[in-house]
């Protein structure tokens, strides 16, 4: 296996390459990303590598998902999206979802999972982008339980509270919870129910934190660092 590695060598030494090929996300890479591993007894079964796009309503989570998407080939999963979707649609959960999202509140984990459940299985992409999830600590036990994984990685948005509701006052989609009043609501669930989440995953080491001021493309360029320094390690590791 070592001399798949040989030319890499003058840049890292081989006791990095060793702690690098431990490493839970770097094995995940291997197994998303490499098209015959398994010689060396690497496992070869094709798990979606999962990322959790998190940060407050009107960080910006949705505009750079969709560069992510394009330009890493991610799929991207928006749950609020997934979540309009099912409200627009004649289902027996409707009027439920309308009614939390109007208050600011979470929709009960079982729904939104559901939701996303499909939409992984529906993905063209091993690499997943799941947008505005978990929310909540009950949303965060109850995917792992569910679907069984943890995610690979985590990104979350830091912006402050006075630019995310400029955002939003100005983002005119006709969505039933940009007001000021839902506003005010979101930004104190978002910070009362999601920022345990993001603590959470900060104490495992998945967070990669992003200032999230800024134009689009200068927080793009940050958020393109992560992603490149993945490429990289599957372009090290794809052999
Ligand atoms: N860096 C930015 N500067 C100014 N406006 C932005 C920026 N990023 C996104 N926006 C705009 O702010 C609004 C909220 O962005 P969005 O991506 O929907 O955030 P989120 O999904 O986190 O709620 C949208 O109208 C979007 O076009
Ligand atoms: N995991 C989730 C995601 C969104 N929701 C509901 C509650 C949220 O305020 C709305 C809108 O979510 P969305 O991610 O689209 O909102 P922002 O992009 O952060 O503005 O959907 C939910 O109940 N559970
Ligand atoms: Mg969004």
């Amino acid at each position: 296996m070592w001399r798949r590695f040989a030319h890499l060598s003058l840049s890292i030494s081989r006791t990095k390459l060793q702690s690098l090929v431990r490493d839970p996300t770097v094995l995940k890479l291997i197994n998303t990303f490499s098209s015959d591993a398994g010689n060396d007894g690497v496992a070869s079964s094709r798990k979606p590598f999962i990322t959790f796009v998190l940060g407050g309503p009107g960080s910006g989570k949705g505009t750079q998902c969709e560069k992510i998407a394009s330009i890493f080939g991610f799929a991207h999963l928006s749950a609020g999206e997934l979540l309009r979707e099912e409200m627009s649609s004649p289902s027996e959960n409707g009027e439920l979802i309308r009614n939390v999202i109007k208050e600011g509140k979470i929709v009960p984990s079982a729904i939104t999972i559901s939701l996303i459940k499909r939409a992984i299985n529906s993905a063209t992409s091993d690499k997943i982008l799941i947008d505005g999830f978990p929310r909540s600590e009950e949303n965060r036990i109850a995917f792992e339980k569910i679907i069984g994984v943890e995610p690979d990685l985590v990104i979350f948005f830091e912006c402050p509270e006075e630019e995310m509701v400029k955002r939003i006052l100005g983002r005119n989609q006709g969505r039933i919870d940009d007001n000021m009043e839902t506003i005010r609501k979101r930004l104190k669930v978002f910070e009362d129910l999601n920022m345990p989440v993001v603590e959470h995953y900060s104490s495992k080491g998945k967070v990669h934190k992003i200032t999230a001021t800024g134009t689009v493309d200068e927080i793009f360029e940050r958020v393109r660092q992560v992603f490149a320094s993945l490429r990289y390690l599957k372009a090290c590791l794809s052999f």
